[in-house]
């Protein structure tokens, strides 16, 4: 019997890849245009452009945010508050975004931002989520939690967000049934396939941290697939995104 494709099987050249994922986001529910121009905007003002979610993305976080009922969202690494103005618009002005950004320069654009768009339910904690996160004691526990700052941290910030969740405490980082959504936990594959002969190494060469950010990833993925409180699933897609369920 024949093997099911793979992705490549599926996409196998960039113009085929690109047209699918126009093809898709112009097949999904739109974003508001407020979104799609800041996008754009921050694409050509700003140095750092791809560390935003796309827009196809987006669209995906809206979708998930409301087929999860989530109206209290964390944001692990909110850059110039792109997917936070997103999330902002999935909750609704009766839900609340809190994002925890490490640069006092991106929090004062994704501030402006914020006022600009009306987005009165976003707040922006500055400083390193490596402290932050764990001092968080939130009213209400929150619902999603989407982690999307420096990869080396990711383990550390799932640890935080468990040992802020226990069972029975007073204050909880996450509900019980509440979502971890987790970005690039694929790194452009190379973190389930780091061969030499991976070409993606070509594109991640430069970055100092690529090494340490792989093994960091990979102990992530395997505490999210092993931990006896989530259930998990890691998908190929975008930059590869994790999802895990608490249970308790
Ligand atoms: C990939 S970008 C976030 C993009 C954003 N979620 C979006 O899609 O629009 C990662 C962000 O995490 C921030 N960051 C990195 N390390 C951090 C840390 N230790 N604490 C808080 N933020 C951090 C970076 O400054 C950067 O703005």
């Amino acid at each position: 019997m024949a093997n099911k494709p793979t992705t490549s099987d599926l996409y196998p050249t960039p113009k085929v890849a690109a047209e699918v994922t126009a093809y898709s986001e112009r097949n999904s529910t739109s974003l508001p245009k407020y979104l799609v121009d800041y996008h754009a905007w921050v694409e050509k003002s700003h140095p750092h452009a791809t560390y935003m979610v796309s827009n196809l993305q987006a669209q995906s976080l809206v979708f998930f945010a409301r087929a999860f009922g989530a109206k209290r969202i964390l944001e692990i690494g909110s850059y110039v508050g792109y997917s936070a103005l997103v999330w902002s618009h999935a909750v609704g002005q009766d839900g609340k975004v809190t994002g925890l950004e490490f640069s006092e320069d991106y929090a004062k654009i994704a501030r402006e931002a914020f006022e600009k768009h009306g987005a009165k339910n976003v707040e922006l904690i500055v400083g390193d989520a490596l402290k932050t996160l764990s001092a968080l004691k939130p009213e209400e526990p929150y619902d999603l939690i989407f982690i999307d700052a420096q990869k080396s941290g990711y383990p550390a910030y799932l640890r935080d967000i468990l040992a802020g969740s226990q069972p029975g405490s007073a204050t909880r980082l996450l509900r019980p049934g509440g979502i971890i959504i987790a970005d690039n936990v694929l790194r452009r594959g190379l973190v389930a396939d780091g061969s030499d002969d991976n070409p993606n190494w070509q594109l991640q060469r430069h970055v100092v941290s690529a090494e340490e950010d792989l093994v960091a990833l990979r102990e992530f993925n395997a505490a999210l697939a092993g931990d006896e409180r989530l259930e998990a699933l890691l998908l190929p897609v975008f930059d590869g995104v994790g999802f895990a369920r608490l249970l308790d």
